[in-house]
């Protein structure tokens, strides 16, 4: 019988912390949609002083502040935008961009790093001369850290170069950050000076950060004008939303510290399923709080049964393929249950079960 769970599916699976709910329950609201619900307007006031921006603003989910960003930057018909073919915008948001925003996505080599080549982003902006035939590129999307490729870090001076060329052709980028506190506490250096290039940042606050709900998009003062018409179009308008942004506010004072912890949780851990026969981890490739696990090719464990065999033992994790499992440390893993999760790993992979193995 199971007496122990750890989660490892995501940092998305974070409950609220005691401080997070007293603030919920405390917190000063209004209606912000006539106006500014005064919690949700201190939130954004933090957040883009954080991020060294003009404004920003509070959105539900980072699925809708990267559609509101693309959609603001590619207002009109015709637009395209060079983003990752392994991005979180181009997989996992439904196709939003096109399908609702109408953008015409332009997908560039994800590199196993979470980089695209320079030269290939430079290749794939439309020349003007072909305006008769082609899309107009208006916009480079970013994603950092990179959740697909392991929660890999950009470098300061990348994004600074990706701007460079955005700017030269006269284009927008947008950073899908997500994890952009993790890459920044990674990189040793302040939100703001990562983000700097940057016309619009998506933060979600509801991953590592552990705010139960919420992204804030960052940017200029009159692009957060244009975001927060398009949230209402897309009925991300809420009422006394100050309720939620107490708690996000909670998340970005009380948790930014933890993210180190989770990192390096996630190196030791990484490191000893790497020592286990039968298991691949790139361990030089976690630089986060992401670990992806290959099951060595010829093993007769699938994914799916390692998945459901450290289930019954209490360790929840994601299978990203028939031979791949991801883990994503959070800062709700002590290390003692990084420790539990590696003692299980071998009799999960033997198909030892609990009764048997305790
Ligand atoms: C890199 C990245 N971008 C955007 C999102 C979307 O955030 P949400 O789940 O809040 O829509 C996620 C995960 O959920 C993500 O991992
Ligand atoms: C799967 C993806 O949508 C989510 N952002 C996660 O990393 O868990």
């Amino acid at each position: 019988m199971v007496t122990r769970r750890v989660d490892l599916r995501s940092d998305t699976v974070t409950k609220p912390t005691e401080t997070m709910r007293a603030a919920m329950a405390a917190a000063e609201v209004d209606d912000d949609v006539l106006g500014n619900d005064p919690t949700a307007f201190r939130l954004e006031k933090e957040m883009a002083a954080i991020a060294g921006k003009e404004a920003a603003l509070f959105v539900p989910s980072g699925t809708m502040g990267n559609l509101i960003s693309v959609l603001v930057h590619c207002d009109i018909r015709g637009s395209e935008v060079i983003l990752g073919d392994n991005s979180h915008i181009h997989i996992y948001e439904n196709g939003g961009i096109a399908t609702i925003g109408g953008v015409h996505p332009r997908p560039v080599k994800n590199n196993p790093d979470g980089t695209m080549d320079i030269d290939s982003i430079v290749s794939a902006i439309r020349d003007p001369k072909g305006e008769l035939v082609y899309p107009t590129t208006r916009l480079i999307c970013l994603e950092n850290t990179h959740g697909n490729t392991g929660g890999r870090v950009l470098s300061v001076e990348y994004t600074d170069k990706v701007g460079e060329i955005a700017k030269k052709h006269g284009l927008k980028l947008h950073i899908d950050g997500a994890r952009i506190f993790n890459a920044a506490v990674a990189l040793g250096v302040p939100v703001s000076r990562l983000v700097q290039a940057a016309d619009s940042v998506s933060v979600c606050l509801s991953k590592g950060l552990g705010a139960p709900v919420g992204t804030v998009i960052v940017g200029s003062e009159s692009f957060i004008k244009k975001a927060r018409r398009l949230r209402k179009t897309l009925g991300g308008g809420m009422r006394q939303v100050g309720v939620l942004c107490a708690a996000a506010f909670v998340a970005v004072q009380e948790n930014v510290g933890k993210l180190e912890a989770d990192h390096k949780n996630a190196k030791f851990l990484a490191d000893g399923l790497h020592k286990i026969k039968g298991l691949f981890v790139d361990v030089a490739s976690v630089e986060t709080n992401i670990i992806f696990i290959d099951i060595e090719e010829g093993s007769k464990m699938t994914a799916e049964k390692l998945c459901k065999n450290l289930e019954e033992h209490g360790i929840v994790v994601m299978k990203e393929s028939s031979s791949r499992i991801r883990i994503v440390l959070h800062h709700q893993i002590s290390y003692d249950d990084v420790k539990f999760t590696l003692s299980c790993f071998q009799n999960a992979l033997n198909g030892v079960s609990v009764e048997n193995g305790n």
